[in-house]
């Protein structure tokens, strides 16, 4: 058996075009397990109503933060890919769920190096239907069509890694230190509350209220909602941070049913209200930079912050290619490619 790894992350259009961003949002959104309703509703509602507008506008949005050499999340992932690559000793190969390079030219690319059996890497922290759950099914159903021969593993969500937890702590402390900053707000990409009980495998324990998350449950091994505020209490612990001076919210929602609460763009307005004036913000369901960080967040919210009297707003950057976080997932691949196989 041959071994190899396929980082897959979410993807982002081919160019800032509008055309581009309609077609990158027509798959993204035509996926079931995002707009999770009924096939006749969701292309009425995406093909109907959404993609009219947003293209435009998402366009605008890529071209402010678009670098020379591409979309900045696929030019990072691919930075990732490339160290990894020099690090490990497997073949490492990626690919986007949505857009190029697909998954499919992924598992095409390891199985032309000889790969069969494959190590399935998920690039999110914490788990949810419309990230990691869409790209296990769709390698599969690929799999199945394609690669028949193929065996894939899979890297479980590590939100709690404690690996994961001390780069990330660290990456926060260094963007940090010798700043008194206020507050740091861990800003997680939302999903609709529905999702979160789609997910609860025990069908009763999500409630999405003050106490579901912290109570131990079997449902957390699939609860985004979990995950996030797990993520959040270990980095606070490694870096000692006081009650009240750290806090989680949700950015990046899309329509009109509620969605995990409280939202990023209030929860920052509010405390610029309050008069606090320095603000930090961490965006760790992110691995790599892209729209919903550099814009949404290093634009948008700074610009929401200085209007309501906010002075100083640091963003602490994603993980990236950063050398101890290139170590970290390295390690994590050749554990894995020097187990002995399982015997039957
Ligand atoms: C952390 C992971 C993500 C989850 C969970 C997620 C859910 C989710 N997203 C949308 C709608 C959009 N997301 C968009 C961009 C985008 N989303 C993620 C990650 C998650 N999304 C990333 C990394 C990005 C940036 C991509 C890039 O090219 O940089 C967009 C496109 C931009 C826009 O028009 O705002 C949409 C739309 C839904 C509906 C959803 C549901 C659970
Ligand atoms: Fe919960
Ligand atoms: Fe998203």
């Amino acid at each position: 058996m041959s071994k190899g790894v396929l980082l897959v992350n979410l993807g982002s259009p081919k160019s800032t075009d509008p055309k581009d961003v309609k077609e990158y949002l027509d798959e993204f959104l035509m996926d079931e397990r995002v707009i999770d309703v009924p096939y006749w509703a969701r292309v009425l509602l995406v093909r109907g109503i959404v993609l009219n507008t947003r293209p435009k506008k998402s366009a605008a949005a890529y071209q402010k933060i678009w670098w020379d050499e591409g979309s900045p999340l696929i030019v990072l992932s691919e930075r990732l890919q490339e160290k990894m690559d020099k690090n490990t000793s497997v073949p490492i190969a990626l690919a986007m769920r949505y857009g190029e390079p697909s998954i499919k030219s992924g598992l095409q690319e390891l199985y032309d190096k000889g790969v069969n059996e494959v190590l399935l890497f998920p690039l999110y922290p914490q788990f949810a239907m419309a990230t990691t759950e869409t790209i296990l099914v769709l390698a599969e159903q690929l799999r199945k069509e394609h690669f028949p021969k193929m065996q894939f593993t899979t890297v479980p969500p590590f939100y709690n890694h404690s690996d994961y937890i001390r780069v990330l702590a660290e990456s926060i402390a260094e963007k940090l230190k010798g700043k008194d900053f206020q507050h740091l707000l861990f800003s997680y990409h939302g999903v609709p509350e529905r999702h979160i009980r789609k997910s609860d495998v025990t069908k009763s324990h999500c409630k999405i209220d003050g106490s579901c998350c912290q109570t131990p449950s079997a449902a957390h091994q699939f609860c985004y909602r979990h995950q996030c505020y797990e993520t959040t209490r270990l980095v606070a612990e490694y870096l000692e941070l006081k009650e009240n001076s750290y806090s989680v919210s949700f950015q990046s929602r899309l329509g009109f049913d509620p969605w995990l609460q409280p939202y990023t763009d209030r929860t920052i307005e509010r405390f610029g209200k309050q008069g606090m004036k320095k603000l930090a913000i961490v965006t760790p369901a992110f691995v790599s930079d892209c729209l919903e960080t550099l814009e949404e967040i290093a634009m948008e919210g700074e610009e929401i912050f200085h209007e309501v009297g906010g002075e100083e707003f640091t963003v602490v950057p994603c993980l990236n290619d950063r050398d101890d976080w290139v170590k970290v997932l390295s390690r994590w691949v050749d554990e894995w490619a020097h187990q002995k196989p399982v015997e039957a």
